[in-house]
């Protein structure tokens, strides 16, 4: 193996312009354009075909949906009857204002402090070529496994997993992994400490219709479908008669806001959030509409009663006025969350081997969604980590980057890691 000129050590060769091979693959992937809303998987899977070759092992191809495939690369283990490790990572990535941004966000520049712009930087391409570095280098050394690992890379997690990880943990191939623990992304972590992810909010997504009367633009009309999404009506006859469904929203929000601000044990993952996305209705300017939509953004925390909220949602909408119904783009349901239990041996072997590496762990719950929800769903354990601290979070924002030293350490922390997880003695249930 080459020396490695940044002191990172156990490096991979040196690529161009004296730059560590590995930045130079992941400024290589960067530049793909997997971005939706077309994004060109035939290029990732083009890109993840020649790796697998280097690499020598076997690719499999499952088509979940038309166009959307799911790429797993197996490195088999010693014993592949046990259970394997699964290590996930999704290759759309999310668009981007260009004009926002300081360089072209597909040329993966790298600036003098060695910070490479680009998209999916943090969110998630980084993530992938770590894995496949790390285990590049474990193969290179001569190690053997005990476990499977598999190597997942699947389409359309930005749109909500649909056409890639749900449809997909529900076919025969994909229990035919046989996983016994998954790793999937995370987030970034701007201090020392790197956040670790056991569970998710549960993602609703709420369009509350409103019908009312219509009429001509110019009269006093009772009962409109705008008056019920607004709490200063414009009729007199009705102003102050019921609370709108906003204003239900408005108060519950403040007293979450409230719980947040005043309380140093939570974060954003441990309570529910509502906003407002989307209003919908109306033709003209001088017709008044038969009906208005206005659409609802909630996250859950796994810690509330489903039922209870949606009882809540219902009663909101009752209270909004007459005909109020409400449907749902994205209702996730299950509350699965994974053991961070020291007595968990696969919690153990990830966090005895952070410690080793002198890592101080956050454990808390992913405040957005990510396919993590569908592996745990379908009961397997499944972390949330992307091994970036010192760095802020800027998945879907603008100017995402991500410095190549912490890249690089990434890679060892998931060479350690791979084979600690491999390496989990057989359970004494299910596994002999
Ligand atoms: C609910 S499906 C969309 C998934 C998306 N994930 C992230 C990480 O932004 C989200 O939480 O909105
Ligand atoms: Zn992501
Ligand atoms: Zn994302």
């Amino acid at each position: 193996m080459l020396p490695d000129k940044d002191g990172v050590g156990g490096g991979g060769g040196q690529g161009t312009m004296g730059e560590d091979s590995s930045v130079t693959l992941f400024r290589e992937y960067l530049r793909l354009r997997t971005v939706h809303p077309e994004p060109d998987y035939d290029a990732a899977l083009r890109f993840l075909d020649g790796i697998a070759e280097e690499l020598g092992l076997p690719i499999k191809k499952i088509e979940v949906c038309p166009g959307r495939v799911v790429s797993v690369m197996t490195w088999e283990g010693t014993n592949p009857s046990l259970k394997t490790i699964l290590l996930n990572s999704h290759t759309d990535v999310v668009p981007v204002y260009q004009e926002h941004w300081k360089y072209d966000a597909f040329a993966a520049v790298k600036d003098s402090e060695g910070n490479i712009f680009a998209r999916g930087t943090q969110d998630m391409k980084s993530v992938t070529i770590q894995y496949i570095e790390a285990v590049r280098r474990l193969k290179a050394e001569g190690k053997k496994l005990m476990r499977t690992i598999h190597l997942m890379f699947v389409p359309d997690e930005e749109v909500g997993g649909h056409k890639g990880m749900e449809t997909f943990v529900k076919l025969p191939e994909f229990q035919e992994l046989n996983i016994g623990f998954a790793l999937d992304e995370g987030l970034a972590n701007p201090g020392e400490a790197f956040t670790v992810f056991y569970g998710e909010r549960n993602p609703w997504w709420i369009t509350v219709r409103c019908p009312g009367n219509p009429g001509h633009g110019s009269r006093f009309v009772e009962n409109t479908a705008a008056e019920k999404l607004r709490d200063d009506r414009v009729n007199p006859a009705t102003r102050g008669s019921h609370d709108d469904f906003k204003v239900h929203v408005c108060d519950f929000c403040s007293r979450v806001c409230h719980r947040l601000n005043t309380s140093e044990c939570f974060t954003l993952g441990d309570v529910t959030t509502v906003n407002m996305t989307m209003v919908k209705g109306g033709v003209a300017y001088n017709v008044i509409p038969a009906e208005m939509d206005v659409s609802f953004d909630l996250r859950i925390p796994p810690t509330v009663n489903l039922q209870e909220f949606e009882e809540q949602i219902k009663q909101w909408c009752k209270e909004a006025g007459e005909g109020i119904t409400y449907d749902f783009a994205q209702k996730h349901m299950n509350q699965n969350m994974t053991s961070t239990d020291e007595s968990d041996p696969w919690w153990n072997a990830f966090s005895t081997t952070c410690k080793a590496m002198n890592m101080t762990l956050e454990k808390e719950i992913f405040p957005a969604a990510t396919d993590s929800r569908f592996i745990r769903a379908v009961g397997l354990p499944a972390i949330g980590f992307s091994p970036m601290n010192r760095t802020p979070i800027l998945l879907h924002d603008h100017n995402e980057f991500l410095n190549e030293q912490v890249f690089l350490k990434g890679i060892q922390v998931y060479e350690r890691l791979v084979v600690a997880l491999a390496n989990v003695p057989a359970m004494t249930f299910g596994e002999i």
